[in-house]
């Protein structure tokens, strides 16, 4: 490509219709004008203005499996962990049976909802103490599932390292399972934090989960403030939101209102009666879909401008 093409092509902007992965059956979107003006501006402003947050369970892990297996949520997998006192077990499941039922109720305010979680995370946080407890046994029931990541998570995750884009997995789970899973499948490179519910220890044994506690209304960008990821990311104004739960989409609250947001939602469950809401939350709707491949679509539009503006810099310079 001469001078000019490449100045040229440097300029012109993408239409959706040419995204393929974009134009795909089970890939839905409320309004592709809007996609499209979002990934004109993500591909202009080029990968350091990029930043990431995706959710954990059933974002980065799959929601359905080729054997049909069940994926346990990070928490479940602490649960699966046979050293657990059989009393734990017991308890953390009354927990779940009562609280489970707030959290999703579609009637009660966030506001009420709130002091619940509050609740919930702090009696499981209660619960879980004084009691003797080895990492190892998470990352042995880990290792099992680290082939339970979506299709091309590798590659994605290279992808953001590679273009140094900051990518922040968010989770209200239990962030000692989910950096064992993300560990043990190659991935949790130095551009990737995890935010989320990490054990605490004292006298060698279990003493609740560290501060601050993410719970499933806190779990955004507000509770990075003033913090070193906060620091890193705060001028990142182009962002991909990635989750599987409609509360997913607020991940990126908290940063500037300026910013330019494309929010991708994994829908699997109850597709037809969740599908209104999907749509109405989330930019990109994607049901169905096992794989990394659209994120690491817009990834491939964002870099392939950049080499385009990094040849004809270097061209001009001659
Ligand atoms: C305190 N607590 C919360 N949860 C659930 O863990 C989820 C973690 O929230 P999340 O990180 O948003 O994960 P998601 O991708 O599954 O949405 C919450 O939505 C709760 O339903 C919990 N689940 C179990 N098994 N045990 C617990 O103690 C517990
Ligand atoms: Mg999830």
């Amino acid at each position: 490509m001469g001078c000019d093409d490449q100045q040229n092509a440097a300029k012109s902007s993408l239409r959706i219709q040419d995204i393929a992965v974009l134009m795909q059956d089970h890939c839905r979107m409320l309004d592709p004008a809007k996609v499209e003006r979002i990934i004109n501006e993500f591909v202009q402003g080029g990968p350091e203005r990029m930043q990431l947050v995706s959710d954990f369970d059933y974002t980065i892990t799959k929601q359905r499996t080729e054997d049909g297996s069940v994926v346990p949520s990070s928490f479940g997998i602490f649960n699966a962990c046979q050293s657990l006192p059989e009393s734990f077990k017991t308890e953390s499941d009354k927990l779940y049976h009562k609280y489970r039922p707030i959290e999703i109720d579609p009637h009660m305010p966030i506001p009420e909802k709130v002091q619940y979680m509050v609740e919930w995370w702090t009696k499981s946080g209660a619960l879980t103490t004084g009691f003797p407890f080895d990492q190892s046994e998470i990352d042995q029931i880990a290792s099992k599932y680290k082939n339970a990541l979506r299709d091309r998570t590798h590659e994605f995750f290279a992808d953001l390292q590679r273009l140094g884009i900051p990518t922040l997995v968010f989770s209200a789970g239990l962030g000692n399972s989910v950096v064992s899973l993300l560990r043990q499948a190659n991935v949790m490179h130095p551009n990737v934090k995890v935010v989320s519910n990490f054990l605490q220890f004292r006298n060698g044994l279990l003493d609740g989960f560290q501060q601050p506690m993410i719970h499933t209304f806190n779990k955004n960008e507000t509770v990075l403030d003033g913090s070193e990821y906060y620091n890193l990311v705060h001028t990142r104004d182009h962002i991909i939101v990635m989750g599987d739960s409609l509360g997913d989409a607020d991940m990126a609250s908290g940063v500037p209102a300026s910013s330019h947001i494309i929010k991708i939602g994994f829908l699997f469950d109850h597709v037809e009666a969740n599908m209104d809401k999907y749509m109405k939350t989330f930019d990109i709707v994607l049901v169905d879909d096992q794989t990394m491949d659209v994120p690491r679509a817009l990834l491939a539009l964002i870099e392939k401008q950049h080499q385009l503006k990094q040849q004809s810099t270097a061209q001009s310079s001659r």
